[in-house]
């Protein structure tokens, strides 16, 4: 097997905002070539400041970064002219017809003639959006829109297309009919797509490495289904009548520390987790040691372990914990 140097590389990236805010602290990245890739992390963590740099849109304060080979600061015409971006927000302009929007985003890249004709006709079918490709865009769907987005980000074939959070905002059709999109384009033509995402389900499901960045550095790498793997037994999920604090939650850890077969204790605000050799046959054995610490429970599930279960590991903190208190504007 030959080897192929990375489609995108990115060694110790630094990057802070006005204010103090360290956005990227030490990001490390290598993706292989025709693979797809997924930056997970919860609103914050760090993904749209690495696909900035990666794209060539922001300047990291130190560190470095290759994309399809160039360097992204000293060559960054050479990896504009290698990529596709498709970012958050449309670039598509909404008073113009779909097949407008992609005749000039071809043009853009030097496409004319037959050419431009044949690349427009063949990503309007690609994407199922020939029977509305004389309609102005303001009257797409959300998922016509974004399958719009991506078919611009490939007009001029890229080696490497960029997909920020591709599916957030789309209702559950159009986020699958999107995932099964992605995954057709994947090792098409050796195409590399690195995608962000705050959906742990999108990163397991599309991805074959994932990369889980937690306050702008990645914590852990590998296959959705290694890092799972990782994690021996079931993961138990337990909801508390009530908040513990300090005390009480090295009380807790001690307490369900202590019983066999239970490991990996993490006690936070009203829930407690833990990973058991066989979850159900521990269960009433928790909810014994619950019940002597004098902390009742409001509910159990048992698991086999997800992602956010690895997430739960490397970071100290539940996923969708996090992104509410991200939500609501908390402390991280
Ligand atoms: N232009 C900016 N000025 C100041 N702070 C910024 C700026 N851009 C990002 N940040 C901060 O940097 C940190 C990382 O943000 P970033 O957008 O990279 O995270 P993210 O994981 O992509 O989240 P999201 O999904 O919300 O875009 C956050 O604390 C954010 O508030």
């Amino acid at each position: 097997m030959t080897t192929r140097a990375p489609a995108v590389e990115a060694r110790q990236l630094i990057k802070t905002y006005p204010g103090d805010v360290t956005a990227l602290n030490g990001m490390d990245l290598t993706v292989e070539p025709g693979t797809v890739f997924g930056l997970l992390g919860p609103n914050g963590a760090g993904k749209s400041s690495t696909v900035k740099i990666l794209t060539t849109l922001a300047r990291p304060d130190s560190g470095s970064a290759t994309v399809a080979g160039h360097d992204v600061l000293r060559h960054p015409d050479r990896v504009r002219r290698a990529i596709g971006v498709v970012a958050q927000n449309s670039g598509a302009d909404p008073v113009a017809t779909g097949r407008e929007n992609l005749r000039l985003q071809g043009r853009l890249h030097g496409l004319t003639g037959a050419d431009l004709d044949r690349r427009v006709a063949g990503l309007l079918d690609r994407f199922t959006l020939a029977d509305a490709a004389n309609r102005q865009v303001k009257g797409y769907s959300g998922g016509m829109r974004r399958r719009l987005d991506v078919a611009l980000g490939l007009v001029h074939r890229p080696q490497v297309l960029f997909l920020d959070e591709p599916t957030t905002g789309l209702d559950p059709e159009a986020r699958g009919a999107m995932w099964d999109e992605i995954g057709r384009l994947a090792g098409e033509e050796g195409l590399t797509i690195l995608l962000t995402t705050h959906y742990l389900e999108e990163a397991d499901r599309l991805a074959e490495r994932v990369a889980i960045v937690d306050r702008g550095r990645v914590v852990v790498e590998g296959t959705p289904d290694a890092l799972k793997g990782e994690l021996r037994g079931d993961a138990v999920h337990l909801e508390l009548r009530a908040t513990v604090g300090e005390a009480g939650r090295t009380l807790l850890k001690g307490a369900l520390g202590g019983l066999p077969g239970v490991h990996e204790v993490v006690v936070d605000g009203h829930r407690a987790s833990v990973r058991a050799d066989d979850g159900a046959a521990a269960m009433p054995t928790l909810l014994g040691a619950l019940e002597r610490a004098g902390v009742g429970v409001a509910a159990a599930t048992v698991a086999r372990p997800s992602l956010d279960d690895v997430y739960l590991r490397y970071t100290g903190r539940r996923y969708t914990q996090t992104d509410e208190l991200v939500l609501a504007g908390g402390e991280r």
